[in-house]
């Protein structure tokens, strides 16, 4: 059973068809879409084995990492995207799917108008030459026992393009790349040559199959910083020569407003912001991608404050938050954002670990009656392995020796204590029912990529549908 209700999109959450200088519906080859992708699913499955055993058993999630969860977007013939995210969002899960070198669970992927999604290895295998891909580390990249000039002709020979001009080939390639004059270049191996000359390397072995698309997952992020830039320039100058289209991956807004002509900020699998460069950095609309700005040190216009950077770590892929998936982490969340169980239990967790308080001990309590200065420990009081339940309605036992008059007590005490947490906005209702304390949650619902007048969005703050007066008294 998935964790987490399928995409249920939004008023105007319709496939994100092109950029702005899209020339979607205008019908000739140089308008149409290179790559068109939509609703992506790439989901590893993780049915066998002990993790997967112990995973299902702790989180009761399906055992699958949902690392692509639901993605649609296209790409212009000679267009970078920027797909841009922390570690674990899926960034090279989907430039991977692009390729066909990681199998989509669901949803279609049309290149040229050819839909790679099911498309058996036989046909996949012409289209490889036109896909190719160049990763982060180039070492790894290289085999140390080929010589620079055979690494760079392998993939024609292996394409069956490697006539009599075969070194010709290698030689031109080289020296677009900027490895000039070639012939110093194609008796080195790997070991003789610096990290961005390795990367050059690299960079001529997939261009001399005149490809499409390149997908450049963190191509410059291994590199020393006086070359970064001279590489990503080489990148767009192969663009112009090759009428390249790029997928460029990185963690890094920096380069990637450099680098890019639109962008896309991806979370937990999905795409949560799409637009050009220039209004993402201009105005970010999402809460992530305004606290991943604001985490860049060189954009500095936007940093308001050192310490707020993206608060907390990137959930579990396998196990989805309800609702938004940034919603955990989200200072502007509010009732349709999915608050549920899990957050409840890192709320009082959280309080655990904090200063030590006055607290009002119930007539269940061990210890007895009575007022003390102490760490008032959840565990004591509330059974919390039962907030790790899904659901809008979350049963709560208390622990051995309680009432639920002590968990609703708990759970009030919290809330008064800091009623601006953005939970709180999604909790309806706390109740005793059957012995049991009860949290009634406000229904979470999934936000779709919404169409904001620039960038498109996937937050309900954006939403009509939704009253956000809650939240702007907070935020
Ligand atoms: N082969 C695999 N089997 C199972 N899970 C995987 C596999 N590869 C990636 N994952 C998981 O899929 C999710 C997305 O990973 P992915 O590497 O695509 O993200 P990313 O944004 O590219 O991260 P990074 O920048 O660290 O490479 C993560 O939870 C990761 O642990």
């Amino acid at each position: 059973m998935p964790t987490k209700p399928e995409h249920q999109p939004g008023p105007g959450a319709d496939r994100e068809v092109g950029g702005p200088a899209s020339t979607a519906g205008v019908a000739t080859d140089e308008a149409a879409p290179l790559i068109e992708v939509s609703d992506l699913y790439v989901h590893y499955s993780m049915r066998r084995g002990p993790l997967a055993r112990l995973s299902r058993s702790r989180k009761g999630g399906d055992g699958a990492v949902r690392a692509v969860d639901g993605v649609s977007f296209s790409l212009r013939r000679g267009e970078v995207l920027g797909l841009v995210g922390e570690s674990g969002s899926g960034k090279s899960t989907l430039g991977r799917a692009l390729l066909g070198l990681v199998p989509a669970s669901s949803g279609s992927i049309r290149f040229d108008g050819t839909e790679l999604v099911g498309l058996p290895e036989r046909r996949l295998r012409p289209l490889r030459r036109r896909l190719q891909m160049v990763f982060q580390d180039p070492h790894a990249s290289l085999n140390p026992a080929m010589d620079v000039g055979t690494a760079v002709g392998h993939p024609l020979k292996i394409h069956g393009l490697g006539g009599a001009d075969l070194q010709k080939q290698v030689e031109r390639a080289l020296e677009m790349v900027g490895l000039a004059p070639a012939r110093r270049y194609l008796n080195m191996r790997p070991a003789d040559l610096s990290g961005g000359q390795k990367q050059r390397v690299v960079i001529a072995r997939a261009a001399i199959l005149d490809p499409e698309l390149m997908v450049a997952d963190e191509p410059v992020s291994m590199l020393d910083m006086s070359v970064r830039a001279k590489i990503l320039q080489l990148l767009l100058d192969l663009r112009r020569q090759l009428n390249l289209t790029y997928l460029y991956i990185t963690h890094d807004l920096a380069t990637a407003k450099l680098f890019c002509d639109r962008i896309a900020i991806m979370y937990l699998g999905r795409i949560v912001e799409i637009g050009r460069t220039e209004e993402v950095f201009a105005n970010p609309r999402h809460p992530y991608t305004q606290a991943l700005l604001r985490a860049v040190p060189d954009l500095g216009s936007r940093r308001e404050d050192e310490s707020e950077v993206v608060a907390g770590e990137i959930p579990d892929a396998a196990r989805p938050p309800a609702g938004c998936s940034y919603h955990p982490r989200c200072p502007h969340a509010f009732a349709p954002c999915g608050s549920e169980g899990r957050d409840l239990r890192a709320l009082l967790e959280a309080r655990w670990a904090g200063p030590g308080e006055v607290t009002e001990r119930g007539a269940g309590d061990p210890a007895g009656p009575g007022v003390g200065l102490e760490r008032e420990d959840p565990a004591r009081v509330v059974r919390l392995g039962d907030l790790d339940a899904a659901g809008e309605h979350l049963p709560i036992r208390p622990a051995h020796g309680h009432h639920a008059a002590d968990v609703l007590r708990v759970l009030t005490r919290a809330r008064d204590d800091g009623p601006d947490e953005p939970l709180w906005r999604g909790v309806r209702a706390m109740r005793e029912e059957g012995g049991q304390a009860v949290v009634d949650f406000e229904p979470a619902i999934d936000p779709g990529l919404l169409d904001t007048g620039g960038a498109r969005v996937a937050c309900h703050l954006f939403d009509p549908r939704f009253d956000r007066s809650a939240v702007q008294q907070v935020s």
